[in-house]
């Protein structure tokens, strides 16, 4: 590495030339490591060599950190093992240390070659030798500049390396509101390549979620939503005048949504059935979907409503937003609200104090799904109403109104007109809702997708379970299609799945495998009468093995037996689940909660 004399080579020059004009003398300057940085006269052809074979007197120099004076070159004891010593030209030398703080970082040499020299300077010894002094600390400030500035390069270096490692954007702003610096992060979510030399202006709204104040950032024409800190920076003016550091909210809703978002969709392709109903559903699907009206679902628990939803968003234009569902029985009265329209830090008591996005805004430029919208509490009705109408969403505790492009899709499995008639639901929501009815046929009334949908389902289980299956016996499907389905597609589901698991080596879905409830109110049929022989097989969808002794089941097991035995007592509706809960002694969004829904 390079001497700090040689970094600043060119002022050492200029000093070297000024002392010598001005005591007319030739001067040379080495720098710690005995390499020649500047010379006048004598030694102006020397410059940049290497001199440590023969600088014998500077290196006493560098050792004692004393200035050393010669006055008869050549004779001195001094001068006893300097390789010139018997042919030296010099007349007097003084050799001058260069210091920099404790470091001695160069020697400047006052070299006298002629008699007329030498008499001036011992004529003006004390004078010289001040002078000498005075350039070398000329000489040490411009080093300890050059080793400041360069420190500084050198730290600015490692914090512009340091911002780009940072995965969250970054902007120092001006007090001239005009970007000085930026990461790469920035520059992503900003949209620009080079955001230095932007003007912007940033606002705080006054709302603050997961920690992170939130601020409007206009960059031209373009706003951007975002959050994070806004910091002053100790000048507080001129370039460096703020720190900004920033997530982009659409990334930080991205995270949230990924977090949250549970639901799985599905297209019209995965829709099955072979009767003619579900063919003109599929058709209707395909043609809702194009428009942005809002679709109210209808049809019992289990029919697929939520898998229609999907349906319907993945084939319309908004399938690049969001598909956000939310359960309106699932989640308490008292939360309902703040999920579906967020809060910010301190908007109530209890909340979480960090605030939450909500549903609403989730789902901008998407679809949000209102499941089970016959649950919604009248006040909150009224306030989705408003949204319907005005397309604009508060969070709560914020004064920030927000425009949404939302669409949405209602389901219930309840009779609204019957509600409204009862006061429970209001009649002007309900139109608002009931743009494009779509209503989904039970079970029952489409008998021919019963054998499609269990091969469909007893499939996906038997590879789920890595089991072998080969076919579902004619007097099964027979009983299937003769059970009523009060749980319609999910209660078929849930059978095939437990008949899955009964199911032999041989991989045939037969009468053994069918839970008792549905053989025996699926209708008789031969093969159970030949089967059957008075033997009583006592399992059940959920407790037994199959080999006719009852397992021990931990609690948690114990548990889904009672919430499932609750639920198949008292139905798999919405109305049913509100009895079990109430039986079970546990709140409705609990049970929703433990069987996962
Ligand atoms: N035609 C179908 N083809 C394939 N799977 C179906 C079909 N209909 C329903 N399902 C499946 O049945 C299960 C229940 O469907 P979904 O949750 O959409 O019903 P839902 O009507 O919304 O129920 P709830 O009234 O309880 O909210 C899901 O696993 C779904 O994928």
């Amino acid at each position: 590495m390079e001497s700090i004399l040689v970094k600043i080579q060119d002022t050492v020059a200029k000093y070297a030339d000024v002392l010598s004009k001005i005591s007319r003398v030739d001067v040379e300057v080495v720098d710690n490591r005995l390499y020649r940085v500047a010379g006048t006269g004598m030694f102006s052809e020397l410059v940049n060599q290497d001199m440590s074979a023969e600088g014998y007197v500077y290196r006493q120099v560098l050792k004692t950190g004393r200035r050393q004076i010669i006055y008869s070159p050549g004779r001195e004891l001094i001068c006893q093992n300097c390789p010139h010593c018997n042919d030296c030209q010099e007349e007097i030398e003084i050799s001058m240390p260069v210091r920099m703080g404790m470091e001695i970082i160069g020697i400047i040499g006052l070299v006298g070659s002629s008699r007329e020299q030498k008499e001036r300077i011992l004529g003006d010894e004390q004078l010289y030798l001040e002078f000498l002094e005075q350039i070398a600390d000329f000489i040490s400030t411009k080093a300890r500049e050059y080793r400041e500035m360069d420190n500084k390069n050198r730290l600015l270096d490692t914090l512009d390396c340091t911002i780009g490692y940072i995965d969250q954007g970054i902007v120092i702003i001006g007090d001239d509101h005009v970007i000085t610096t930026s990461n790469e992060v920035a520059k992503k979510q900003l949209e620009l390549d080079m955001p230095e030399g932007t003007y912007v202006e940033i606002e705080a709204t006054g709302d603050r979620m997961n920690y992170l104040n939130e601020y409007k950032m206009k960059v031209g024409d373009r706003e951007f939503s975002i959050m994070g800190h806004l910091y002053d920076l100790p000048q507080k003016k001129g370039r460096y005048a703020k720190l900004l550091l920033f997530e982009n909210s659409k990334a930080i809703q991205k995270k949230y949504y990924e977090m949250t978002s549970t639901v799985h969709k599905l297209d019209c392709s995965n829709i099955i059935g072979d009767s003619e109903v579900t063919q003109k559903m599929k058709r209707e699907i395909m043609q809702v979907a194009q428009s942005s009206s809002t679709v109210l679902i209808t049809g019992e628990s289990g029919t697929g409503k939520e898998m229609v939803a999907t349906a319907i968003w993945n084939a319309s234009n908004r399938r690049s937003g969001r598909f956000v569902a939310i359960n309106c029985a699932a989640i308490p009265e008292a939360l309902l609200e703040s999920e579906l329209f967020g809060y910010v830090k301190g908007a109530f008591t209890g909340a979480d104090p960090h605030g939450r996005i909500g549903k609403f805004e989730l789902a901008n430029k998407g679809v949000i799904f209102l499941d089970e919208i016959g649950d919604m509490p009248l006040y909150l009705q009224a306030k989705l109403l408003r949204v319907l109408q005005e397309r604009k969403i508060t969070r709560i505790g914020s004064n920030q109104v927000f425009t949404i492009d939302v669409r949405i899709l209602a389901a219930t499995n309840r009779d609204l007109r019957e509600m409204i008639r009862e006061k429970k639901f209001r009649e002007d929501l309900y139109y608002r809702l009931n743009v494009i009815p779509l209503e989904i046929a039970p079970l029952r009334e489409r008998i021919e997708d019963i054998p499609p949908l269990a091969e469909h389902f007893a499939t996906h289980y038997a590879k789920l379970f890595q089991k072998y299956f080969w076919k579902i016996t004619e007097p099964v499907l027979n009983c299937l299609r003769q059970y009523p389905w009060p749980g319609n597609v999910r209660e078929l589901e849930n059978v095939v799945e437990f008949m899955v698991n009964m199911m032999g080596t041989d991989g045939v879905l037969d009468e053994k495998t069918l839970p008792r409830e549905v053989r025996e109110r699926g209708g008789k049929s031969e093969e159970k009468n030949s089967s059957s022989d008075g033997e009583e097989d006592e399992r059940t969808v959920h407790s037994e093995t199959g080999r006719g002794t009852e397992e021990v089941l931990t609690l948690k097991e114990l548990e889904q037996r009672a919430i499932r035995q609750a639920i198949a007592r008292y139905g798999d509706t919405t109305q049913g689940k509100k009895e079990a809960a109430r039986q079970l002694g546990i709140g409705l969004a609990t049970l929703y909660r433990k069987i996962g829904e």
